[in-house]
């Protein structure tokens, strides 16, 4: 039996309701059967090679040729029934319940023994900033800076820390184009770095592992750094056409010598934990073996310690920095705002994302 129009909108209400992304592939699929069924064949102007997604959807779309709309709109129905049964349906949540007050899509954040930690949690994409993930680091930010916990601690869950920037960021590309894209992307990364400037308590960095990009420039605004030894620190940016963020254009030579932190955010020298930890931008390393039960019990005591007297003395180490901070936070992200619109930019992404078939 053919799928009805009725059995079409339905198929359309069930994809709003899919909890788990069924990922690009599908999506790309639902959308050029979908514009099938409505539209007929592709007839639109073909986008530019910039314009990854509208580019990916146009390829998909016009991949399906003189499909009839009739079977287009079949086809759309029985991806949809596959999908359901397969993926778990938001039809699923409590009505009403608020994801925020419950908890973090991208994050564990707990608090105990005086110690907020907030742990990066998408290890199978190698804890990678998305967008959601950097407005929910800012979010357990604030919140822990006025909890009642006397330190905060960033980790990240699986084998890395982080692997920098989610490259896939680039790829959604509002309706302004790349330009309102590279300015939304400069007003974001001020926002977010701007809160570890001026985070209020002692902020710990437990690097369990590689660390790419910028969680490693952000390195420079931790109070203290521990590192296991099979942590590697390492800020691809010319090759990825980019510049420093992070604030590291300024703490990176005055943390190792400008030489040296030339090496790293301009040549992207890989460091080790060791190397690290020899210029200055790793307090401690530790054998991986007993990185956790060392660090752990280490912090436990440090959170014992008087809150007022660490905030204060934090303070005083770091208030004097405060405004030249922020503004090579500005001047950082307007310089990266003009990179992401380069072609070197631009060229070195979709190498990434296609040696990854995320296009
Ligand atoms: C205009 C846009 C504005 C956007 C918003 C602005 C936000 C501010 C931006 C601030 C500037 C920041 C700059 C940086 O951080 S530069 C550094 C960027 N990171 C990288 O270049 C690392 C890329 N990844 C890799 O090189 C490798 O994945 C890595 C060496 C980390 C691990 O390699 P390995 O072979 O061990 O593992 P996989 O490659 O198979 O990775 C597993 C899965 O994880 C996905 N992955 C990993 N890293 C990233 C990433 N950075 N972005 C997106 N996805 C990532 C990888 O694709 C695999 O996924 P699948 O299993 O689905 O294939």
């Amino acid at each position: 039996m053919r799928a009805s129009q009725k059995d079409f909108e339905n198929a359309m209400n069930q994809v709003k309701l899919l909890k788990k992304d069924p990922g690009n592939e599908v999506k790309l699929k639902l959308y050029s059967l979908y514009k099938q069924a409505t539209e007929g064949p592709c007839n639109m102007p073909k986008p530019g090679v910039f314009d990854l997604i509208n580019k990916a959807k146009w390829d998909a779309w016009n991949a399906l040729g003189s499909l009839p709309k009739e079977t287009a709109r079949q086809n759309y129905v029985d991806l949809v029934s596959s999908l359901s049964s397969s993926l778990e349906s938001s039809s699923q949540v409590e009505p009403g319940t608020d994801r925020k007050s419950t908890g973090y899509e991208t994050l564990m954040v707990t608090s105990e023994d005086g110690i907020t930690k907030i742990m990066l949690n998408r290890p199978t994409k190698k804890n990678a900033l998305n967008v959601e993930m950097y407005h929910e680091i800012m979010h357990a930010l604030k919140a822990a800076s006025k909890d009642d916990s006397a330190i905060t601690v960033l980790t990240g869950n699986g084998d890395y820390y982080s692997s920098g920037n989610d490259l896939t960021n680039f790829t959604d590309i509002p309706p302004g184009g790349v330009e309102e894209k590279a300015k939304n992307g400069a007003i974001l990364l001020r926002e977010f770095v701007g809160c570890f400037i001026d985070f209020p308590k002692p902020l710990i960095a437990v690097v369990n592992g590689p660390a790419v990009g910028i969680s490693v420039t952000l390195l420079g605004l931790f109070d203290a750094v521990y590192a296991s030894d099979r942590a590697t620190f390492h800020t691809p940016f010319s090759h990825l056409g980019q510049s420093p963020e992070g604030c590291s254009s300024y703490t990176f030579p005055k943390i190792m010598s400008p030489a040296k932190a030339t090496e790293m955010l301009v040549f992207g020298k890989k460091l080790t934990a060791g190397e690290a930890c020899a210029q200055g931008l790793v307090t401690e390393v530790f054998p991986d073996s007993t990185f956790q039960k060392e660090v752990w019990t280490r912090l436990k005591a440090f959170a014992k310690l008087p809150p007022n007297a660490m905030r204060i003395s934090k303070e005083i180490i770091r208030n004097r920095e405060k405004e030249k901070l922020h503004a090579v936070n500005a001047e950082e992200c307007s310089v990266l705002q003009g990179r992401w619109l380069s072609d070197e930019c631009m060229n070195a992404v979709v190498n990434f994302l296609s040696r990854k078939s995320k296009l």
